[in-house]
């Protein structure tokens, strides 16, 4: 394809945009997907041009910090590649899932031009800022791709040729792009058929390699098509707990058990977590029959979809693995260390969590319902150093008319139903310190726009108010929901989301966690040192805690309460809880069964018929009435979380509302 002159470029790809077909018929339809993109979504025009942008060194060191064990892990993969192709002047860019370079190989000789374009450390080619790139393409499908010269949105960039793979993170999501690139390129696109190949190829390894080192007590099982390569360069793998559930997989193994269970891609409900056996015809008591032992060819297994493929089941790792760093981790500061009793996977975050606390960098935090992300911000701010007020608002809690006014405040006069001297609104109440945003999925789409302007200037303006007023914030948010996945359905704007993410904290659900015996201890010596008799302590071990930490901590309060009753058991009363002070669900998970029922306390009539999404209207009103009205006391009763409850009053009114009109 030869290079195209800047009136022509600017010429197709306006056409394009009004929906003539472009005058080459080879462009992909990739990048025909991402040119659409870019003037319909990002709304840049062809016609301007803009230099790569290289971000300041101070962001990059926290992009990179971000990313660190992914970087470690993609290392010697980059490095192999790099030689592989060494002397064919290609550059390999590490970008993390912002769309920036965190770490680069290419020629020192060529230093100056590579920055210049942008193929360099800090690069940032996220789509909606440097228009279509093999990396912004990339992270905006999650698919590999070619983007070669002309295909490249912003006429400065089409020198170049890209070439880019998704690697993903052990949830599925997308964490990171490998990329590969030419500062000057053959003009045919075909050319860079192999370097897609080799792309792809790299970042399937890598994401092996990320499974295999935070897979080290669990089960790891890898597959192939073929058994040549089954030992030494697998296809996919996934790794499975001590009970026989999926608890985390590679891109590709993902695929792969999808394609077994006979699901569709788009459809397909959380994998994690689900046992072996749902996807192939043999359980945990198999593996050791597929281990390295026995040939290849014979280590044959049955997806329930009849597909067969070659499998090699690695055993866990008994011994704690030896650090690969020298130094000792530093200690955690007092308010981070207290979310932790050991786990690994916690552990890591609560140290890059400590890192970023005396940072003013915006942090996401997600996670599922009751997974401690206050918690965990609460902490953020106290190990922070601010001096301001920890301010949290609940987006989901407060009804969208006065969430505006709660915010921002407002001057006297300027709403009917105001206090007369006005009011302060929470941001600027966090002036100095940190505004936590709970249920930040949740806020309404018009609302968004104009925290978007609080984030980005620093200003609040007041309801009423003329003029802005400076703030000093430091932002944390939380949802449970996929942030991405909201964006996708235009609920959420992508680009608050970006000022929302600069760094985003994952915490893992209980069940996931290696620490719970642990915790267990120290939540009974913080309830005032209560013991666990066996029974107690195996049925609470082997529940699946689908609450979380709030569901824990209910639990106990509840074990604690009932162990202090007249029990024939334990006549003395002593401060040891057993099975049958626990909650039904947790006594009958224990023989085996109900591992998936949430075990909050056994809940009377009225409680029973409220706790189901599709709750009896007239049974949460009765349970709220008994409550007086304490939202958080019913949240705590169902074992759900206030923005459940709040969404179920507001449908509860809704109903109401047309039942009472339908009576005329
Ligand atoms: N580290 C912890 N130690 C002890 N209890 C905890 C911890 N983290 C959370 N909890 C318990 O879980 C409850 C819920 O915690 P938190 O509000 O932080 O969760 P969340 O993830 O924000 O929940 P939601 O998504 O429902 O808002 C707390 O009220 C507390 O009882």
């Amino acid at each position: 394809m030869p290079l195209q002159s800047y009136a022509s470029h600017t010429q197709e790809i306006e056409a394009f945009g009004l929906g003539y077909p472009t005058g080459r018929g080879e462009r992909d339809q990739a990048v025909l997907g991402s040119w659409r993109r870019c003037i319909d979504h990002h709304r840049l025009d062809p016609a301007q041009t803009c230099e790569a942008y290289i971000v300041p060194e101070s962001q990059l060191r926290i992009h990179q910090d971000e990313s660190e064990s992914l970087i470690r892990i993609a290392r010697s993969g980059l490095e192999r590649l790099y030689q592989q192709l060494k002397g064919l002047d290609y550059v390999l860019l590490l970008a993390d899932r912002h769309g920036v370079a965190v770490d680069f190989l290419g020629h020192q000789a060529q230093a100056a031009d590579l920055r210049h374009a942008g193929l360099y450390l800090g690069a940032e080619w996220r789509e909606d800022r440097a228009g279509t790139s093999a990396v912004g393409a990339c992270l905006a499908t999650g698919e590999a791709l070619v983007v070669h010269q002309s295909d490249h949105f912003d006429f400065t960039h089409t020198q170049l040729s890209c070439t880019a793979a998704p690697i993903y993170d052990l949830r599925g999501e997308l964490a990171a792009v490998l990329d590969l690139s030419l500062l000057k390129s053959p003009a045919e696109r075909a050319s860079q058929n192999l370097a897609l190949n080799l792309v792809v190829a790299a970042a399937r390894r890598v994401e092996l390699a990320n499974l295999m080192a935070q897979s080290r007590n669990d089960w790891v099982l890898r597959f192939s098509q073929s058994p040549d390569f089954l030992d030494v360069d697998p296809d996919a793998a996934i790794s499975i707990d001590a009970r026989g559930r999926i608890r985390a997989t590679t891109h590709a193994g993902a695929r792969a058990l999808v394609a077994a269970a006979g699901l569709e891609w788009r459809k397909r409900p959380s994998l994690i977590g689900q046992p072996l056996e749902h996807f192939f015809d043999f359980d945990l008591a198999h593996l050791p029959q597929l281990r390295r032992n026995r040939p290849a060819q014979e280590r044959i297994v049955r997806a329930r979809d009849g597909n067969i493929l070659f499998a090699h089941a690695m055993e866990p790792q008994r011994a704690p693995a030896r650090s690969l760093t020298i130094s000792a981790p530093q200690p955690l500061p007092p308010a981070l260390g207290t979310l932790t009793a050991g786990d690994p996977a916690m552990n890591a975050l609560l140290h890059k969590a400590a890192r970023l606390a005396p940072q003013s960098l915006p942090v996401l935090v997600q996670g599922e319902t009751g997974a401690g992300k206050e918690f965990l911000a609460r902490a953020l701010h106290a190990a922070s150093g601010r001096e301001g007020a920890f301010i949290a608002i609940n987006c989901a809690a407060i009804p969208e008319a006065l969430l505006e006014s709660e915010l921002f405040g407002y001057l006297p006069g300027s709403w009917t139903g105001g206090a007369s001297k006005g009011r302060q609104g929470l941001i600027e109440a966090a002036h100095g310190g940190t505004l936590f945003l709970d249920e930040i999925g949740d806020m309404p789409v018009g609302l968004q726009a104009k925290l978007l302007r609080v984030l980005s200037e620093s200003q609040v303006t007041p309801v009423g108010a003329h003029g802005p007023r400076h703030v000093d914030l430091r932002v944390v948010s939380a949802s449970h929901r996929a942030l991405a996945t909201l964006v996708e359905a235009g609920q959420f704007r992508q680009d608050l989301l970006y000022r929302l993410n600069a760094a985003e904290l994952h915490l893992p659900p209980l069940r996931q966690r290696q620490d719970l015996a642990a915790m267990l201890d120290r939540l009974l010596a913080d309830l005032g040192g209560y013991h666990l008799d066996e029974p107690a302590r195996a049925a609470l071990l082997a529940h699946r805690w689908p609450g979380n930490l709030r569901e824990l901590s209910n639990v106990l309060r509840y074990a604690v309460a009932l162990c202090h009753e007249p029990d024939a058991a334990d006549p003395g009363g002593a401060q040891v809880i057993a099975l049958s002070h626990l909650p039904d669900a947790l006594q009958s998970a224990s023989a085996g069964d109900a591992q998936d029922t949430p075990a909050t306390p056994p809940l009377s009539a009225p409680h029973a018929a409220a706790r189901t999404e599709s709750a009896d209207p007239e049974a949460l009103a009765q349970l709220l009435a008994q409550c007086q009205g304490n939202v958080s006391e019913v949240a705590r009763l169902l074992g759900v979380n206030r923005s459940t409850v709040h969404r179920r009053i507001q449908r509860m009114l809704g109903q109401r509302q047309v039942h009472w009109g339908d009576g005329g």
